[in-house]
């Protein structure tokens, strides 16, 4: 049903202050504007009203600041009431997923995305939290919740580092999963995790830090674990804690962390014993780094490595371990070699999912309901997945390919394989493929992917290494497991219902309040949300199959009522009818 009826409904539940600007994008008049779209963020947002709609997508602005939205009272509000009766709220979206879930019987899930400080891991706390408050309880529950909510401080200490961009930006992905019963019980959940940035472990650029949990450790570690540990209180010590020159900033109180941490760790049952060294004497790792051992027939013969060599070696041996020891933190081996270039692919394919669960089947949808539609244009970044993706012809592929074939592989003849199967790509661009514009812009070894978000430029020194990891030698390669652990998201994903966040970052500086137009002009048109707005508007907000829209609405018609004894369509089509809808206010499909 269109959207005017819906619009007096919603009018009628706000206050003043709520009405600033539009709460859905699809009442906007000038619904094609990008212009008056930034407009209406703006406006919302200078009021500290930070979530507007497109249909049931939930767009969410960064305020950068404490709001006063999240108490229990506002969580009672939003308790149980319909999408369009309240302001929009992350609460009414998590709400909503959960009694259509009930209702339905089916399974849902809710894709959170936008660049870093956005704002996803707050977002996705605050829906746990509306879970832990308004789902019915039950002991059950509360392991859930614990293993949810409680172990959140470990997950972040873990995996969260202070970055240019995010002071607790997530350098991992998460997919939480949690199980309902039919009555609608929390009964079980657990934690995925991809991607753990563990080059962090070895390197931080400028103004960047290492994981949280070191700094936590020197900080507040207990005198009697930092003495058992062989550390002293002095980040300045560890040359690893200090590179991006930043181990104190004043936003972060490791000390702090670390008993709050300590707290969440001893809840979700860790013990002391869970803390050991690795119990190798210092004389043998020390040969290890230094020495390359060499059998020939019946001798051992050791060759001193180069510096640089022993320095990768025990970076390597630095990385593996923390990676390992994440991977057994959320107990899942789901971990993987996580560079810019993974993750940008990473966003690529959730990208590519949003597409095609909204745009395209929703286009699609009426295509075969056969009803009148004038599609809607939208770039599909399909075609860049496939880039990095496709069987025998994609970047993955090629770096496999070039890894496991006879003779000396390098970066460099990476570069040349990967410039012969992509020169002409629209999306790909090396330094001898550029025109001479673009050719000043990049250097020898570098490539280009002209990515949905944007253009990024890869080195490619260190691909080879990396994928082909020495400690990782006899396993898969690690693009290809990338790929794989990615497809079985997607899939996860594709077997249900979504619900979407999209997360706006207000700012480059985590200013309170500060409205940047050219960077949420920016990330509104990645994202495609004026694509999406078009979509939504041109639909129908509400879709019914025959047989349920009669059986809900027949009493409001004495025709349909107490029974309608012909085709279904047909009592429908004299219900609407009757109650006076034009033409182009409702359209019957298949
Ligand atoms: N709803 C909110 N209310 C107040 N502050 C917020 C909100 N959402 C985000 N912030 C602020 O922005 C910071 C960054 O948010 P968050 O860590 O959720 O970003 P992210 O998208 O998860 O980033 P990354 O991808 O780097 O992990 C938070 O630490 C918090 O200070």
């Amino acid at each position: 049903m269109r959207s005017s009826q819906r619009q007096l409904d919603m009018e009628g539940a706000l206050t003043a202050r709520d009405r600033v600007g539009i709460q859905d994008f699809v009442l906007l008049d000038a619904h094609t504007s990008e212009s008056a779209f930034l407009d209406n963020l703006k406006k919302r947002f200078s009021e500290d009203l930070i979530y507007t709609y497109i249909g049931t997508l939930l767009v969410s602005v960064n305020p950068y600041k404490e709001l006063d939205i999240y108490t229990k009272k506002q969580m009672d509000i939003y308790m149980g009431v319909n999408f369009y009766e309240l302001p929009p709220h992350i609460y009414a979206l998590a709400d909503n997923a959960y009694h259509t879930m009930l209702m339905e019987t089916n399974n849902h899930f809710i894709l959170i995305s936008g660049e870093s400080g956005a704002g996803k891991t707050e977002a996705s706390k605050k829906i746990l939290q509306f879970y832990a408050v308004s789902c019915p309880s039950t002991s059950l529950l509360d392991t859930v919740r614990d293993r949810m909510l409680v172990s959140n401080p470990v997950l972040e200490a873990f995996g969260n580092a202070k970055t240019l961009k995010n002071d607790n930006s997530s350098r991992f992905g998460k997919y939480m999963d949690i199980q309902f019963d039919t009555q609608g019980e929390a009964v079980g959940g657990h934690i995925l995790s991809y991607l753990l940035e563990k080059s962090r472990v070895v390197h931080q650029n400028h103004g960047e830090r290492n994981f949280h949990i070191f700094y936590q450790l020197v900080e507040g570690g207990e005198e009697e674990l930092l003495h058992s540990l062989g550390l002293e209180r002095n980040c300045q010590h560890y040359s690893y804690l200090v590179q991006g020159e930043c181990a104190n900033v004043s936003s972060i109180n490791d000390k702090n962390d670390w008993k709050t941490m300590r707290k969440a760790l001893s809840v979700i049952e860790f013990s002391e014993s869970d803390i050991e060294l690795l119990g190798i004497h210092v004389q043998v790792l020390q040969e290890a780094f230094i020495y390359r051992k060499i059998e020939a027939k019946a001798e051992e013969v050791l060759s001193p490595f180069t510096v640089d060599h022993a320095i990768y070696a025990r970076d390597a041996l630095a990385k593996a371990i923390y990676g390992r020891t994440f991977t057994w933190l959320v107990n899942k081996i789901n971990e993987s070699l996580a560079n810019q270039f993974c993750i940008n692919y990473c966003n690529e394919k959730l990208q590519q999912l949003f597409i095609q669960l909204t745009l395209k089947s929703e286009q699609e949808e009426y295509e075969a309901e056969g009803i009148e539609w004038e599609p809607v244009q939208f770039f599909n970044n399909k075609i860049i997945c496939d880039l990095v993706e496709e069987k025998h012809r994609g970047i993955i592929s090629v770096l496999d390919e070039e890894c496991l074939r006879p003779g000396e592989a390098t970066d460099l003849t990476f570069l040349e394989k990967l410039e012969e199967k992509m020169g002409g790509h629209p999306h790909f661009v090396t330094h001898k493929l550029a025109d001479k514009k673009t050719r000043k812009t990049l250097e020898r070894g570098d490539f280009r992917l002209l990515h949905y978000a944007g253009e990024v430029t890869y080195c490619v020194v260190g691909f080879i290494d990396k994928n082909n990891d020495l400690l990782y030698r006899n396993i898969k390669d690690v693009a290809t497991q990338f790929k794989t652990s990615l497809m079985k998201l997607t899939e996860i994903l594709m077997s249900k219902e979504p619900w979407y966040v999209r997360c706006l970052k207000s700012n480059d500086t985590k200013a309170p309040g500060r409205f940047d137009d050219a960077l949420v002009r920016h990330q509104v048109k990645y994202l495609g949300l004026m694509e999406h707005l078009r979509v939504r508007r041109a639909g129908f907000a509400y879709r019914r199959r025959y047989e349920i829209f009669l059986q809900r609405y027949k009493p409001l018609c004495p025709a349909t009522w107490p029974h309608w004894k012909g085709v279904p369509a047909d009592g429908v089509e004299k219900l609407v009818k009757h109650l006076g809808y034009k033409p182009d206010e409702y359209k019957m499909g298949r």
